[in-house]
């Protein structure tokens, strides 16, 4: 179920005649085999990305199957990024979790157990999906190294709350009241924003889950550059009361002409700049655990824009990380 990356993986453009100027990040990244404990990360930044190779929630979701293959997109669109990294960051791809015969329960505690090996050898993580069915594997890990008494944020960047039930069975659409669920269940406060909501995407039962787990939300039509002051003060509000964050940017927040490639598109969705502008305040305030980019699905994009935008979004996200 896991599979470090194969050397030869990370390929792009070469400029040869400009020597370490001309680096880019599929000449400077670090494989990492994650099939044994990892050594505790050497370098003063180490940041690690770990694949989720699923769609099993969003079949189960009744989605557009396909984000499967969002990994390997990801990857393939952030090859050619052109090396700004300080000399004491080290960037490193740590293979894959797959999920095997819609084993789903078994590839999130397996991309669980991958998570916290990371975490707890202080690898600052990137989880890239996979459906969004990857937040609760990506959960279990982050359970595990949670130190006690930390009060855990979670901010998720979508047009869904995916609080659905999942009493019959978990799936794309159910992570984060599984996550809740888990929290309560070991005397932990659920602290949920979830920015992007789209009114017309997600049921009155939803709305009612979310106020009943106390969840908070911003819809996508306020989500806008202009409003940043009101945003920045909801956000640091929120930052203010936990200790550790975990961030979530499920691709389907964004508007369709940015974001084509997802199961669940939005027409009315949200520009990326004032994404970006709110990562940059979370990055800032010193508290990022770890972050994920679910729900990419590669056969519904074009021409890589989807896979294009989550990468760009992650090239700032390292950029900036890899300073605090
Ligand atoms: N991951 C979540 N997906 C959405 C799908 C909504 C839709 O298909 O319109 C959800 O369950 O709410
Ligand atoms: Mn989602
Ligand atoms: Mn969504």
């Amino acid at each position: 179920m896991y599979k470090p990356t194969a050397p030869g993986t990370w390929k792009g453009r070469v400029d040869a005649h400009d020597g370490e100027e001309g680096k880019r990040w599929h000449q400077g990244i670090k494989l990492l085999n994650l099939t044994d404990e990892p050594e505790a990360a050497v370098a003063t930044q180490a940041i690690a990305l770990l694949g989720f190779c699923c769609d099993e929630g969003v079949r189960r979701n009744q989605g557009r199957e396909g984000a499967v293959d969002g990994p390997a997109a990801l990857r393939q669109a952030m090859a050619s990024f052109a090396w700004h990294l300080d000399e004491d960051v080290m960037l490193s791809d740590a293979g894959d979790v797959f999920c095997t015969n819609q084993n789903l329960e078994e590839a999130q505690k397996q991309l669980g157990k991958k998570v916290h090996a990371l975490l707890s050898n202080t690898y600052k993580t990137i989880v890239l999906g996979g459906g969004h069915e990857t937040a609760y594997g990506h959960f279990l890990g982050i359970k595990q190294a949670l130190p006690e008494g930390q009060q855990l944020g979670i901010i998720n960047f979508d047009a869904h709350f995916d609080l659905r039930s999942y009493e019959k069975q978990s799936s794309s659409g159910t992570p984060f009241l599984q996550i809740a669920d888990d929290l309560a269940a070991a005397s932990i406060d659920f602290n949920y924003l979830c920015l992007g909501i789209q009114q017309a995407g997600n049921t009155q039962k939803l709305f009612n889950t979310a106020e009943s787990y106390g969840a908070d939300y911003v819809f996508a039509p306020a989500l806008q550059v202009y409003n940043f002051q009101n945003l920045q003060e909801k956000l640091q509000q929120f930052i203010a009361i936990v200790d550790v964050l975990y961030v979530s940017i499920d691709m389907d927040v964004f508007a369709a002409a940015y974001a084509p490639g997802v199961s669940a598109p939005a027409a009315l969705g949200v520009n990326p700049e004032v994404v970006l502008l709110l990562l940059q305040e979370i990055i800032n305030s010193g508290k990022l655990l770890t972050i994920d980019v679910v729900e990419l699905n590669p056969k519904l994009d074009i021409d890589n824009r989807t896979a294009k935008l989550g990468a760009a979004l992650l090239y700032h996200v390292v950029q900036q990380w890899s300073q605090v």
